[in-house]
């Protein structure tokens, strides 16, 4: 029961868009292919896991994803709040204690101040958001403002570029220390935690699309929203090229000073 609407209701199919559905397995392939737009193939990503990125392209990064790292939270509370269904929440609550933390164990936003560290940031400097591009900020923005309004079944698809999350951790592992022997070796536990949690967070995300997604107007949905995340992540990573590998960060043409905002509350 939600007063959200979906087109992954059927009743808010117009016949006249349908074609065949595709078979489960068939969907899930679709689903798959979408992995040729994810972020491990932007140029900026690429050259972090080939050795070219500069120490303050790496710290960039790592400051501009820490955005993304403290939004996630507030983006599974937000599906959490949309959702009706008791055990849906019940397994969807573990993704707020992985970041936040539970007890004695400090979770993926500690973990992220400890990457932050690793290469020679501040936590404050990580806090204070004064490195975060407008660009990255619109983009976390759309995926969490999208998530709120949207039914939380669209909130969970739209999770689901956590297919691709583990093999871009698992080289980050791989490629990183040897590339980068400056990074103190205890920033990498973020990654290595992320490996079993994304795993475990897309069953379920893929549980939910294959189950509801069973006519073909609601599996284009899914794939339309696979694709407005995938360009949440890539827009990121556009951001940070202008900022740091092409030196046109915002406003360079006007002033040599950083000129930027916090976002409107
Ligand atoms: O480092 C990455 O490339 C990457 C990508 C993604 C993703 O694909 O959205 C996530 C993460 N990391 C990640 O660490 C994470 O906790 C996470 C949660 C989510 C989500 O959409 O709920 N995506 C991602």
């Amino acid at each position: 029961m939600t007063s959200i609407a979906s087109p992954l209701d059927s009743k808010q199919m117009d016949s006249k868009q349908n074609g065949p559905a595709l078979d489960r397995d068939a969907f899930r392939a679709a689903l798959m292919a979408k992995g040729a737009y994810y972020h491990i193939h932007h140029p900026y990503q690429v050259d972090m896991a080939q050795g070219r990125s500069t120490p303050e392209q790496i710290r960039g990064w790592v400051a501009n994803r820490f955005y993304y790292q403290i939004n996630i939270p507030q983006k599974d509370a937000a599906l959490l709040a949309n959702c009706p269904d008791a055990a849906t929440r019940r397994r969807w609550v573990q993704r707020l204690l992985d970041h936040d933390g539970y007890q004695e164990n400090g979770g993926g936003i500690e973990a992220w101040l400890t990457l932050g560290e690793a290469v020679g940031m501040t936590r404050e400097e990580l806090w204070s958001q004064e490195h975060v591009l407008p660009g990255v900020r619109f983009a976390v923005d759309a995926y969490l403002n999208f998530v709120r309004r949207a039914d939380w079944r669209e909130g969970a698809i739209s999770s689901l570029t956590e297919l691709f999350a583990p093999e871009i951790h698992q080289s980050r592992l791989e490629s990183w220390p040897q590339h980068y022997p400056w990074i103190d070796a205890a920033g990498y536990g973020y990654f290595r935690k992320r490996l079993n949690e994304a795993r475990r967070d897309v069953d379920h995300g893929l549980e939910v699309a294959l189950d509801i997604c069973t006519n073909y107007q609601a599996q284009q949905r899914a794939l339309d929203i696979l694709q407005f995340k995938l360009d949440v992540l890539w827009s990121m990573l556009d951001a940070m090229s202008m900022a740091y590998q092409l030196g046109r960060p915002p406003y360079h043409s006007v002033t040599d000073e950083r000129v930027y905002h916090r976002g409107l509350a």
